[in-house]
């Protein structure tokens, strides 16, 4: 399902050293005015923090809902961008004593408390497990820090010894990027949680002092991956990643020279390169290169930026006075990426045994599309089915190698020519409109037993207005319950009405056709137990404003 980026503006409060709130920035709920003297610039964006906001606010509209995602089974994140001492940190962790307290096991949740601790909270292993009792639950951490294009494991027990040797390497040949020889902690609780941050945070502090205020330039991302397994062997896995950017501002500002301006140049390769994905990603145009591959930071989190995974940005702005050309910057970087499309799916392995009942079933799915178009006689190409099985066969052993890790087999399976799924769909779906209208415009040629006439679908109307008519022409005559059997011609008209897609309706047709009724006067969709797989979760998902429903039996 596409999911754009969502994009929160976060306004720091104005701290007692800092000058005056600047008086050019107008906060409004939905939109930021800058009152310029030549013409005022107009920022609009999802959510708009005024200084004020409260830690809380900020975990409920943004982190309470990717937490549930993140349990069911979608990767999520959120990136916290901006200037030096715009906030990020503090909106990820919390003030600065909040490592000293998880250390010295004083820490609690309290109105400063960031999104991270709170997830953790929220998240809660316990509560988790719980959930999840008839499945094996596993909870698992990482904790990295980007610098000077160099990844470094922050729970890397030897880390304060040895931390220039300890380079990571990212690995894109399984599904997704990974890195090679991370520390992946389980855990079991959420104070196993916390002392983990506080770990990782405490040799980040190391790092900084040995490297010269270090934390403002780099990046650290931590991770949460949760893998819930069946004993079919079925597995669901999903990911929730807090990036805490380097300060953005140090691009234009640094002024350096000979090994130092090298060493500058790399720090800032990340946040250059962040910004060249994000304008290749939210250019209008068709996108045609990505420029993934030129940062560690952009290349290790490929699938947040246009990818597998309901992302959000925080953008840590000031009004204060004299950070207004950091805000502007912030708040035009933040605009571009609010464009950008991520494709978020659920991320669920199925067992070998699953694989072969799926690809079963899509391939019955696909001969009764060929069917329905045959016995019609409406005519179709030929080749678009033989490519489509072939794509099917394909996928199939896509999915059992990546079952038993082979992902550059899986890969170089993938790079073979396909037929798009979606040009069957549409000839199917296009192809039977034409014999349903051809239907509707000449009754007459339709008068065998076994042709009904369908009444022209009425844009607008509902299911009723659009149902079939009764063999001899006449409208349809409903029983004393109000039903009326369809035979499959009748059915599919009525599917389509309500906008089912060709996938669904010969799901629903399948097998099934002389068995369903219509019935009126109901708020909703039902679908009860069939002897064959039915797509219920689809049914009661649909809006519940019609009049009538289609019932299965
Ligand atoms: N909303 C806020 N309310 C109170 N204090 C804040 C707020 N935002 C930030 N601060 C304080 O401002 C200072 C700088 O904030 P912070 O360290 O989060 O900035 P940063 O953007 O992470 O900077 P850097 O790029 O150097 O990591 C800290 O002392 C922090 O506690």
């Amino acid at each position: 399902m596409d999911n754009q980026i969502k994009v929160v503006i976060r306004f720091k409060s104005i701290l007692a050293f800092e000058e005056e709130s600047s008086p050019n920035w107008i906060i409004e709920e939905e939109a930021i005015t800058y009152k310029n003297t030549k013409q005022d610039e107009i920022f609009e964006f999802d959510v708009i923090m005024p200084p004020a906001t409260l830690q809380e606010e900020i975990f409920q509209s943004i982190m309470l809902p990717k937490i549930s995602f993140f349990l069911q089974g979608y990767n999520s994140a959120v990136f916290a961008y901006g200037a030096t001492s715009s906030g990020k940190t503090y909106t990820i962790l919390g003030p600065e004593s909040t490592i000293e307290q998880i250390l010295n096991n004083k820490f609690t949740i309290d109105h400063s408390s960031g999104i991270l601790p709170r997830s953790i909270h929220q998240i809660g292993y316990q509560q988790i497990k719980q959930q999840e009792s008839q499945q094996q639950v596993t909870l698992k951490a990482t904790y990295v820090e980007i610098y000077n294009e160099q990844i470094f494991d922050l729970l890397n027990q030897q880390y304060k010894t040895n931390n220039q040797k300890l380079d990571l390497k990212i690995s894109t040949i399984a599904d997704g990027p990974k890195l090679v020889g991370v520390r992946e902690v389980q855990v079991e609780s959420v104070n196993d949680l916390m002392e983990l941050i506080a770990f990782g945070s405490y040799n980040r502090a190391i790092g900084a002092t040995q490297l010269n205020s270090r934390s403002s330039r780099s990046h650290v991302i931590f991770t949460l991956e949760l893998l819930v397994e069946w004993k079919d062997k079925s597995q669901r896995t999903s990911k929730i990643q807090f990036i805490d950017l380097a300060g953005s501002e140090r691009l234009a500002k640094t002024v350096a020279k000979g090994q130092l301006l090298e060493e500058t140049k790399k720090i800032n390769q990340s946040l250059h390169c962040l910004g060249h994905c994000i304008m290749a990603l939210s250019s209008r145009k068709t996108i045609k290169h990505v420029p993934y591959r030129d940062s560690k930071l952009t290349l290790l989190l490929k699938e947040c930026l246009g990818g597998n995974s309901n992302t959000s940005f925080i953008c840590a702005v000031s009004a204060a006075l004299e950070h207004e050309e950091k805000t502007i910057q912030t708040l035009k970087f933040a605009q571009r990426a609010k464009l950008i499309l991520n494709k978020v799916k659920i991320n669920i392995k199925l067992s070998y045994e699953q694989i072969e009942k799926q690809m079963t079933m899509l391939k019955q799915e696909l001969q009764m599309m060929e069917k329905i178009l045959t016995t019609n006689g409406i005519k179709y190409d030929k080749q678009i089915f033989k490519e489509q099985n072939f794509q099917l066969q394909l996928d199939q052993n896509m999915n059992l190698d990546e079952l038993k890790g082979d992902y550059r087999k899986s890969k170089r399976r993938s790079l073979q020519p396909s037929s798009s799924k979606s040009d069957i769909k549409e000839q199917f779906s296009y192809r039977f409109q034409q014999y349903l209208d051809s239907q509707n415009s000449n009754p007459k040629q339709n008068s065998s037993p076994n042709s009904k006439r369908i009444v022209q679908r009425q844009s607008g109307g509902n299911l009723r207005s659009s149902l079939p008519c009764s063999l001899d022409g006449s409208e349809a005559e409903l029983d004393e319950n109000g039903e009326h059997d369809l035979n499959e011609a009748q059915l599919i008209s009525a599917l389509k009405s309500i906008n089912e897609t060709p996938r669904e309706l010969s799901q629903f047709v399948s097998g099934r056709t002389s068995q369903v009724k219509f019935h009126t006067q109901e708020s909703q969709y039902y679908s009860t137990t069939t002897n064959q797989t039915t797509n219920t979760e689809q049914l009661q998902d649909r809006p519940k404003k019609r009049e009538s429903c289609c019932q299965v039996f």
